[in-house]
């Protein structure tokens, strides 16, 4: 069967997962739909993707099969209210927030449905998206490979204990966000020095990239790649003992743990 997909609130992160559905071809448009309050939004994807679009998020519980709520955390519990009577004991609901757990979704449905957990990222968008997947026990097998092959086809899929979630933004749903950082900053480095700035950008995205690609076709350590760039008395171990000396890696595991402390937070205070 054809599943209905349905978005509640059409953001940044709806958006890219839209794009990324709807260029892997795996779900026609005709049967997407997203709500938002705002009207730019939907206009966007209407004119890229043509799926449906409206304002009310009661015309999107009763289209879909499949619902993504895919609002900010904080306006979870009202979106819920909102749609909880027209959402039936088959449908899938969806959930995309940080801090959001599968119990608080059911309780505040005030009934057991399917929900799954995830933690994407807007990558999503070009197909190079990662996410971390947690279903409940009412999930069937069939529905949850037709989830995780609804999220591998705008990327990469994993299926994670639930209990493991709140690490997720910190390592593959924020973490986009520190590369766009490090771009910037690779670019600002070669201007500089007196590289054009489109050339600069180009220069370090596609290093990044290429860097990323050979951890994962290799299958080779990172600190083994990381000796190949290396030369003996060579300009990377210069930049690689800065980098050391100014806390590179601590600074971003620290990062991570503020990620994480704050998705905790998130979830405590919901
Ligand atoms: N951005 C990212 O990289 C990632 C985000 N997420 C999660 O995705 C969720 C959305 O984040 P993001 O897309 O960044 O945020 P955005 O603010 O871009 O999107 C949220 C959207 O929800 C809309 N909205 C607000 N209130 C309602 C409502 N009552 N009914 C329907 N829609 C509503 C907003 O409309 P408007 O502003 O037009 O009024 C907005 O378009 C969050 O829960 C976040 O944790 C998860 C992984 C990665
Ligand atoms: O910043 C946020 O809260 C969301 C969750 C992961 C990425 N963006």
């Amino acid at each position: 069967m054809n599943k209905k997909i349905g978005f509640i609130g059409c953001g940044n992160m709806a958006q890219a997962i839209i794009g990324g559905i709807v260029n892997s071809k795996i779900v026609s448009n005709k049967d997407i739909i997203a709500s938002n309050p705002t009207n730019s939004k939907l206009e966007v994807v209407k004119e890229k993707y043509s799926i449906l679009t409206t304002n009310s998020n009661v015309d999107v519980a009763k289209f879909s099969d499949v619902i993504f709520l895919s609002v900010k955390p904080n306006k979870y519990k009202c979106v819920i209210d909102e749609i909880k009577d027209f959402v039936n004991e088959d449908d899938i609901i969806v959930t995309i927030a940080a801090g959001i757990d599968i119990n608080f979704i059911q309780n505040s449905f005030g009934k057991d449905l399917k929900v799954v957990r995830t933690m994407p990222n807007t990558p999503s968008l070009v197909g190079e998206g990662m996410s971390a997947i947690s279903f409940n026990d009412l999930l069937l097998n069939h529905e949850k490979e037709y989830i995780l092959r609804l999220f591998e086809s705008f990327g990469k899929a994993e299926v994670i204990d639930e209990s493991l979630m709140d690490v997720i933004p910190s390592i593959s749903g924020s973490s986009p966000a520190y590369v766009y950082l490090m771009i910037e900053a690779l670019a600002d480095g070669g201007v500089l020095r007196g590289i054009p700035r489109d050339k600069a950008y180009k220069l370090a995205a596609q290093a990044v990239l290429g860097a990323a690609k050979m951890v994962i076709q290799t299958n080779e350590h990172p600190g083994s790649l990381k000796d190949k760039v290396c030369s003996p008395g060579g300009t990377t171990i210069e930049a690689i003992y800065e980098l050391e000396r100014n806390g590179f890696r601590s600074s971003i595991i620290s990062a991570m743990e503020a990620c994480t402390k704050k998705a905790i937070s998130m979830s405590k205070n919901k």
